[in-house]
This record gives C-alpha cells, structure tokens and sequence, in this order.
C-alpha cells in the first residue's frame, strides 16, 4: 500500500497505492511507517518525497474504517514522526490532499503542489475535526484567522491560494514528483528545525477572543445544532493559547467526543449516500456503469418561467447551447433578459466570461428539429403538457430525448403520446433550478436504460445531485411532502400555531419550517393542484367546510388561507405577514390566530398543549413512514436515495442523515410504536398507520439501514 524506491541515488521516492483516492487505511499506515522507516534508516538515501498513485495525493483517512474498530498504526505518531526525521521529506501534491492526506503533507518539511491540486481539511464535512494535527500545525504555518476559516467550513482551496496562504512552498505545472525530487535534493544541507510546524510559535492575533466569538455566532447562525464546527473553534483555539503537546492533547480530547456521535454518522453516511445515488440498477439487469450516455452537444427548453430560466442557465453554464421557446414574444423577451442577466450574474461570480453566444430564444417549436434533447418546463398541466409532447414528436428527428420537468405527473402518460416512449424520462429540477443541487430523474416504465444513463449524466454535469426515481404522483420528493405537511396542519387543527410548528422544525435542523418553506413556495401552487384533484373547489360551502374528504380527514385551513387572497411572501400574507408583497421577514399575524380560533369554536375542538416531541414525531415519522412505502413500492431503490432527495431538495438537516436515517437513528422500533401510537389516536389519517415494511423490518430485528434494501421486495421495483 505503499510503494518505495530509489530515485536519483539519494531520494527514497514513497508512493501511497489506494485507489482510487489513497486513502490512508490501516494498510496504507503500516506502508508509511515500513517505508519511512526504511527511508531514514538507508544511509544513501539523504531525501524523502511521498506522493500518491494515479494523480492523487491523498483523500485523507479511510471514511470506511471509522464504522469499525480501529487497527493498524494510529495516524497522529506516525505523522508526528515523520515530522521529527532527520531527513528532510517533501510532499509532492498531485490530485487531492485533503483531510488526513493534507495532515499528512503538514509534516512534511516542505509541500509541492501541482497547479491543478486542491487542498482542503474537510473533516468537519463529516462531522469530526482534523485530529491527525491538523488544528494544531495549520494555524501555526497560515495563522489563526485563515486556519479557522478553513478548518471550520472545510472549504478546498486551489494550489494557488494554497501558495498565496503559504500552505505550499512552490505550484508548478510539470511532473510534480519530478519536481519534489529536485527539491528534495536541494534541501538536503538545510536546516530542519524552522519546517517543523510543530515547534513553531503561533502568530495569534491581539483580538483573538472576539474573533473566535465571532466565528462561533456565525456558525451558530448558519450551521444551527451542528457540534462539528464549534469543536474546530476550540481545537484551534488550544493552536493559538497552549503549546503543542498539550493543544494535541485538546485536539484527541475534542474529536473522541465528535467520533461517536450521532452527528459524525450521519454526516458519514450522507457521504456515501450521494455517491451511492448516482447508480442506479433497473429490474433488466442494466445498470449505472454498463450503460453508454449519449453525449448531449445541443438541448431545448420550453417554457421560461422560473424553472425553464434556470434550467436554461444550468445547461449554457456547462457549454451546452441551448434554444429557449416561449408561446408569445412579450415573454420571450422577458425570458430572454432574465436568462442573459442570471448566466452573466454566474459567469462574474465564478470569474469566467458568460456564454451568452450558446442561447437562441425562438417562438416556434420547428426551430427545434435538431436539438438531441428537449427539456418541457411549461406550466403544471397535463393536457398542456401532453400537447407539447405530442408536437414535439411530430418536430423533432427520431432520436431526440424528450424530458419533462414535471414536479409530480405521470411521465408514463407524456410518453404515451408521443412516437418514442423508450426516450421520455421525468427530469424534476428544484427552484431555483440554476441553484438547487437536486435532480430527481423519473424513470417511465417503458424509459430505456440509455435514456436514464443521459438524463442522470446530464445532471452530473450541470452540477446537480441525480437521484434516479420511479414514476408516480409526486415521485419521492412531493410524495413524502404530503403526509409531512398534512401532520403539520392536522397539529393547527389541534392547538399548535405556524410559528410554534416551524420553530420546533427549525430547532431540529430544517433550513425552513414547513410553514415558512410554504410561504416562500406559494401557497397558491398547493391550492390549484387541490381543486384539479377535486379536492376543494365552488362546491365545498366556505363557511363549514368538510373536514372529511374523498374518504379522508382533510383539514380545510390551507384553502381558507388561500380563500383570503394570502398566498404567501409574492402577496405579503400567507401563514405569516410580510412587511410587503414579495417580504422575507416573516411575523406571526394575529390574523391567522383568529382564523384558527374562529375555525376551532366552528367545529368544537379544544385547543390542547402540544409538545415538540409529538409535532417532531408526528410530521417526521409520517414523513418517514410514507418513505418505508416508497421503498416497498419500487419507487426509490434504496433509503440513501430518499435521504438524498430530503437533504437536497427539501432541507432537511444533514447532519441528521435523512428521514430514513434519522428513522434507524431514532430505533424503528420506537417509530414504530409512535405511529401505532398516533394512528390509534386518529384512526382515519392513513399515514399515521406503519407500513408493512417497517412492521417487517422491526420483526428481523431491526437491521442496519445498510442491510434494508434484502428486505425489500424487488418485484415492485419501477426502477
Ligand atoms: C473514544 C474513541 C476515540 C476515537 C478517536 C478516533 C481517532 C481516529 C484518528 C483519526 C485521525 C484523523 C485523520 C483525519 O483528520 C480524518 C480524515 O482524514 S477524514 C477524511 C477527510 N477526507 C475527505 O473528506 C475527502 C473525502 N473525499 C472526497 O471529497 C472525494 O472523494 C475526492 C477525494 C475529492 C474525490 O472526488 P471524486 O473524484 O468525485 O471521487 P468520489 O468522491 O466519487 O470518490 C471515489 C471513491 O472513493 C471513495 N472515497 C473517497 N474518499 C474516501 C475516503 N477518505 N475514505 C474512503 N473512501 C473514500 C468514495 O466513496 C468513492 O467510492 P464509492 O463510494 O463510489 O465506492
């Protein structure tokens, strides 16, 4: 796991062999110290450079052997004795050095790096701290306020800044370890003791408590309920006001503390969560990495509200050219200053110039005949959409791939219309859609393998996190939305206030509370999708509306909210009020207390005391438990790709994993007494009552969320 050779007579040439990353696992460990050792025990050898196999440096520990117990040389002596050689040793950074990897390139005595090399400790990514040294030797060679920068956001920086910081010693464009040798050889009568970052003092700035309070406010606002980043704050704090032996100590002290926690496990298995959506498997066998995408040189996008704008925006952005179609000119024109002003906002942002010279805008569908994609933004409607479909069949050659961005219609129907069902696939972007990372690919029944592989390595491309979906109303997302904000409205109904329900959501982790995330959705969208549903509409009597509906308990307060014209912050009115149309700033109104009140006295329910943990039961276990369905319906595949959807798409907070984590965190046999619990309570909320899977799952014993997927029975799969 680590390779060793003689390099120009003198220099012991070590090269971590891990792919894909070379990570530093326990046999990576034993490889450095065998070769370390070797390397300052050769009386020819005067120099030491370590780099990594196949362009990577170092990814830094091994993720996966945090799950079980620890074997091999622990890290931190190995590292500090590498440091403590008489040889001078340098780091040749090809690739990544991150985490561990950088840890490890810190004691070195010097550091080269290839200008195309990223560098980074990540750690607090995955719910830890770099406690391999790193809190301690970083702020020693960049400092206080840039270590604490980059240790408490994780955030990569380039070779170049890592140069401007005085991370590296030298960027070069040449065969980095050709370069770190003739370093090497240079050094080899200098002085070490000034190169170990160990022995320095650190250059700790006068005001440095009121920097760590500030850096600890930030965090505590953008970063709520997360121990990760406030553990670096002190790590680095010891940096700045103990000498070494003891800040290591504080640095062991506060990552033994992170490593069991809850927090650290979710973080971790969000990690392999997102890499593990991206491949998919279908019932025929094909799957992620046997199948050839097309290559998409050219696509279309119809419609230029808010989703086509962004869409349009994410596909110019990554080179794509892009013809944009909008039904009159006066919305074509609006369309297209928007598109223009959004790409050259992003291009001045990312430092590169707008590719402005990739987008047509046109009026007409035949001016699509060429395109090798079509991606239909247009309003949420399916006879609307099926129309398009239809023409676009009739316009565009045989082999383009048809896409709707629909948030919840059945693709299947889409494809039914037009001459080429194996090439129509659901392609459910989030708004705003140049923003979100989140791309639900819909896989139709009759969607053929390559149509899935372009649409999911599209996505990829624009940057988006592709989850491949099966087909039914609302897919996983909107799916799982309904029981979550049903919950929520059914708790109004029962005493609790939108600003009461929000707060217990937002103190739990969600960016937005279901009812604040409403009035910045529009209340409206909701609303229009119920009366196409039959659900409300002219025929339900305003003033006693009926609280059952369609054989179900239906909670009437969403409609009687958007009856008053409150359609949330675009009118200033929704759940909450807005200093104006269009407002952010959202304040209880006692206008809707006295909707609630007034609605309460009409239908004779008595308003009791809620407490947090039935309103976070109540709307996440229903959440999870229709999830539990989506599984056992072969709608997502497995309880990562779930988690996937809930992070990004909808805010739900990372470091609790998921719905479906958070459910195997919780204990599913807690959830799922919970819910028999609260569907007793309200036997008609079908929601409420557990699904067969998780009554099955509870029956083998509860398995690791790992090992559900062998519960689930496959032939439902519609992926
Ligand atoms: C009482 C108890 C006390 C306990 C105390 C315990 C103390 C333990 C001592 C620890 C010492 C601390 C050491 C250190 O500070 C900790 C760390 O280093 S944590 C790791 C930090 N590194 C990272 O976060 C980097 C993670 N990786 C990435 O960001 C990316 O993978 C990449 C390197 C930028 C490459 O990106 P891509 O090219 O896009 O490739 P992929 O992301 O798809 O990855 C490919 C493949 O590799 C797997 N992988 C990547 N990194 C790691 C890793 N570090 N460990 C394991 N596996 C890794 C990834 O999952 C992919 O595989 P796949 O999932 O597809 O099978």
């Amino acid at each position: 796991m680590a390779r060793y050779e003689l390099v120009k007579r003198s220099v012991a040439l070590i090269t971590l062999t891990n792919p894909p990353v070379n990570s530093l696992s326990s046999a990576v460990r034993h490889g450095i110290a065998k070769t370390m050792d070797r390397a300052l025990s050769d009386p020819k050898v005067t120099a030491v450079v370590i780099c990594g196999e196949n362009g990577r440096f170092c990814g830094g520990a091994d993720i996966r052997e945090f799950s079980g117990p620890m074997r091999g040389p622990p890290l931190l002596p190995l590292l500090d004795s590498i440091e403590a050689g008489e040889k001078p040793v340098v780091a040749a950074i090809e690739g990544v050095a991150l985490g561990g990897g950088l840890e490890l390139a810190l004691v070195c005595h010097y550091r080269i790096a290839h200008s195309k090399a990223r560098l980074g400790l990540p750690e607090v990514t995955l719910g830890l701290l770099p406690a391999a040294g790193g809190t301690q030797r970083l702020p020693r060679l960049i400092g206080i306020p840039a270590a604490l920068e980059l240790i408490t956001t994780g955030r990569h920086v380039s070779s170049q800044e890592a140069l401007k910081l005085g991370i590296v010693d030298q960027v070069t464009e040449q065969n980095v370890c050709e370069v770190a040798v003739e370093f090497a050889l240079r050094a080899v009568a200098k002085p070490l003791s000034s190169r170990r970052l160990s022995a320095l003092t650190v250059p700790c700035p006068p005001d440095l408590d009121a920097l760590l309070e500030a850096v600890t406010m930030q965090i505590q606002k953008k970063a709520r309920g997360m121990m990760a980043p406030l553990a670096c704050v002190q790590a680095v704090r010891a940096a700045a006001t103990m000498p070494y032996s003891q800040g290591i100590k504080r640095e062991s002290e506060l990552m033994a503390t992170l490593f069991n926690s809850g927090q650290a496990r979710a973080l971790q298995y969000c990690f392999f969560a997102e890499r593990t959506a991206g491949k998919w498997t279908l019932p025929s066998g094909a799957q992620w990495n046997d199948t050839k995408p097309r290559e998409i040189r050219s696509a279309a996008v119809i419609g230029l509200g808010t989703m086509g704008r962004g869409i349009a925006v994410s596909l110019a952005r990554v080179g794509i050219s892009v013809i944009a179609v909008e039904s009159d000119k006066k919305l074509m024109e609006t369309g297209r200053q928007m598109v223009i002003g959004m790409l050259e906002r992003d291009a001045k942002r990312r430092g590169v110039s707008a590719s402005l010279n990739l987008l047509k805008f046109t009026l007409s569908l035949q001016n699509l005949k060429d395109v090798d994609l079509v991606i239909e933004a247009v309003f949420e409607d399916m006879a609307l959409k099926k129309r398009v479909f239809q023409e676009l069949s009739k316009v565009c050659r045989p082999t383009t791939l048809l896409c709707s961005n629909t948030s919840g219609l059945d693709v299947d129907a889409l494809a039914g219309v037009t001459d080429r069902p194996q090439l129509v696939i659901g392609m459910h972007f989030f708004s705003p859609a140049h923003v979100m990372k989140l791309l639900e690919v819909v896989c139709g029944p009759r969607s053929s393998s390559e149509t899935i592989a372009t649409a999911m390595s599209l996505g990829k491309r624009m940057g988006k996190v592709s989850v491949a979906v099966g087909n039914c109303p609302g897919f996983v997302g909107n799916r799982m939305l309904k029981p979550y904000s049903d919950q929520a409205t059914f708790l109004l109904e029962e005493g609790a206030t939108p600003e009461q329900i929000d707060k217990v959501l937002e103190d739990f982790g969600f960016a937005m509370g279901v009812f604040r995330m409403s009035d910045l959705a529009g209340l409206d969208v909701g609303w229009r999708v119920r009366k196409e549903s039959g659900l409300t509409g002219p025929d339900v009597d305003p003033k006693n509306p009926p609280r059952r509906r369609q054989g179900r308990k239906y909670c009437p307060i969403p409609d009687m909210v958007c009856e008053q014209g409150r359609f949330g912050q675009k009118t200033g009115r929704g759940w909450y009020m807005y200093d104006k149309p269009g407002g952010t700033n959202a304040k209880p109104d006692p206008l809707i207390q006295n909707l609630l009140e007034t609605y309460r006295s009409r239908y004779g329910i008595k308003p009791r005391n809620i407490t947090d943990q039935e309103i976070i039961e109540r709307c996440l276990f229903a959440l999870a438990n229709e999830g539990f369905r989506i599984l056992e319906d072969g709608i997502a595949a497995r309880p990562e790709d779930i988690d996937v959807i809930y992070q990004f798409g909808y805010g739900f907070p990372r470091h609790r994993g998921g719905p479906m984590f958070y459910a195997s965190m919780v204990g599913l046999e807690r959830v799922l007494e919970r819910l028999e619990h609260y569907h007793q309570a309200h036997p008609d909320v079908s929601h409420l009552e557990p699904s067969p899977l998780l009554k099955k799952l509870v029956a083998c014993g509860s398995p690791p969320i790992q090992k559900w997927r062998e519960h689930i029975k496959t032939m439902h799969s519609h992926l």
